[in-house]
């Protein structure tokens, strides 16, 4: 492979309008100064931030040491028979070895949901032969640490040691990081941010553990560092960070991404959160929109809000592709959305506004009764129950409210839904993506709650203020107490949309929340209401 594998193909006329940033970017020796990790870049106020978040760009050298120690760990495992991983991690905790693992046809179980379903399912699996990664930079997001907590008294009920089953990935001085019930730490470069750790152990451990050849991937990565550090006009990195600052000074800040063939499976839902985390904030921001393929409706039909990109080779429909292998991708996105972070005027290493949704969720798990008291619902439709924030209205069948609803749509808005479910057992809710962003003709996303929460969801507050949200959450049969802790897993979901709701409308942004009594009715409800819509 050379570095030419990594291609960055722009229409001409993106070309054209990237072209005077690009010219700026290489005579101010921006390529140059972010491999030798310069955090002047971003202006004084991201200064601070930035002296600790640029290790990154050398991963592909730094990480090498970390092979031999995932292989050393992942052949003792399997001696003993462990050969079934199951990763807790949250956003950059987990959307990089999930990445790699299914680039590869590898199995990783990925918890990164409170739904108490779809973590019962995982504990069904065959713990004999499980081991538990517990990944989190900080050491202290409740959902990892729920996991962790209701594996410990899983493994114990079956009589298995947890510190023979628990490998750890945190951040030095992590409350995690003094894991005495763990059979091995390995500690993160605290000087990478969570979005743009898919080469260090974040990423690698997890994924080299389930059997990824991560070697290979630093070598992808390696192969295309000289081209990401070069301060040339073909510098891969600075064409696709000057496009995407071009599309978005024109008024195109969504981004849909669209699989045209890379190889890759679920680049998308990866570059979402780099993305999403890194430019939302300040009023503006790039929008990932992630669908299905190039036929999806958004891509080949985007308005001028919006910027079709191919995840592999250019189609009649995409404006910007982005060709190469996994490993080189890694580095050249992450280098992309920096120099987008420069150009936009914004910090790409922060991340403002998820804080106010975990402080949301937090206040109300203190008080359970608020939490009863909110869910009082406004109408109840069939299996549905609707709960609408200010100036959204629950009159009608509930094809009227989502008329209603969506109709609040600004000129150049989105459409957000969020779905806090099971995205194994209750997959078809994405169906709703694509039906909605048929019949209204806007940009809709889709993200499972809580995942998005880390992900999108600092857009949603940060970003152009104009997205309406409609959340979608569900009974459960059966709730998985935490152990220690005064919440059960389903109260810890429930508490988390509503959290994000009462964020997002304190921003002055319409929430409808339908919530399923019954979730295989109540979604074939909501589903037959999308499709009378029309334009
Ligand atoms: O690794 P941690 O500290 O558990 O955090 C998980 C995720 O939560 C965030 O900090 C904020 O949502 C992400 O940036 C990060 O990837």
């Amino acid at each position: 492979m050379s570095a030419q594998q990594i291609g960055i193909n722009l229409d001409p006329a993106l070309e054209a309008a990237a072209a005077p940033r690009l010219n700026a970017l290489v005579s101010d020796g921006v390529a140059g100064r972010l491999a030798a990790q310069d955090s002047t870049l971003w202006g004084p106020a991201a200064e601070a931030e930035a002296s600790t978040r640029l290790s990154w760009t050398t991963l592909h050298r730094t990480s090498r040491p970390l092979i031999g120690e995932i292989e050393a760990l992942r052949n003792e495992l399997r001696s003993e028979g462990v050969d079934r991983v199951v990763l807790a991690g949250m956003g950059g905790s987990s959307l990089a070895p999930e990445v790699i693992t299914a680039t590869e046809g590898v199995a990783l179980t990925v918890l990164d949901t409170t739904d108490p379903a779809q973590v019962a399912d995982a504990l069904a699996g065959d713990l004999d032969r499980t081991v538990l990664v517990v990944s989190s930079k900080s050491g202290t997001t409740v959902e990892t640490d729920s996991h962790r907590r209701v594996f410990v008294a899983a493994f114990e009920e079956e009589g298995i040691d947890p510190a023979r089953r628990i490998v750890v990935v945190t951040d030095p001085g992590s409350p995690l990081a003094e894991l005495e019930q763990c059979r091995k730490v390995f500690l993160a470069d605290p000087h990478v941010g969570g979005r743009y750790s898919a080469l260090t152990a974040f990423g690698l451990v997890p994924a080299g553990l389930a059997g990824a050849d991560v070697a290979r991937l630093l070598d992808q990565a390696t192969l295309v560092a000289d081209a990401v550090a070069a301060d040339t006009r073909d510098n891969p990195a600075l064409r696709l960070g000057a496009a995407f600052g071009a599309a978005h000074d024109d008024g195109a800040e969504k981004l849909v991404l669209a699989d045209t063939g890379s190889g890759i499976t679920g680049f998308g839902d990866w570059a979402e959160q780099l993305i999403a985390e890194s430019t939302g904030k300040q009023g503006t921001g790039l929008l990932p929109v992630v669908v299905d393929a190039p036929d999806a409706p958004g891509f080949g039909d985007a308005g001028k809000d919006a910027t079709p990109v191919a995840i592999g080779p250019s189609t009649g429909g995409s404006r910007i592709a982005a060709e190469g292998p996994l490993g080189a991708q890694f580095l050249v996105w992450e280098s992309a959305v920096a120099v987008a972070g420069r150009l936009l005027g914004i910090d790409p290493f922060d991340q403002p506004d998820v804080e106010a949704a975990k402080k949301a969720a937090r206040s109300l798990l203190d008080d359970p009764d608020t939490l009863g008291a909110t869910s009082a619902p406004a109408a109840v439709v069939g299996a549905v129950e609707v709960h609408a924030s200010t100036g959204t209205s629950a009159e009608g069948s509930l094809a009227d409210i989502l008329r209603e609803f969506t109709d609040t749509v600004p000129d150049g808005g989105y459409l957000a839904v969020q779905a806090y479910l099971d995205r194994l057992d209750d997959a078809s809710a994405a169906l709703l993506r694509p039906e909605l962003a048929k019949r209204t003709g806007m940009q809709t996303t889709f993200g499972w709650g809580p995942r998005f929460l880390h992900s999108t969801g600092q857009y949603h507050k940060g970003g152009h203020q104009n997205g309406v949200f409609l959340q979608i959450t569900g009974a459960s049969e059966e709730d998985l107490q935490v152990p220690d802790r005064p919440y059960t897993l389903g109260t810890l979901q429930l508490a988390q949309a509503l959290g994000d709701a009462q964020v997002l409308a304190d921003h002055g942004r319409p929430v409808l929340r339908l919530h399923l009594t019954d979730r295989a009715a109540g979604l074939a409800e909501v589903v037959r209401a999308v499709q009378e819509l029309d334009r």
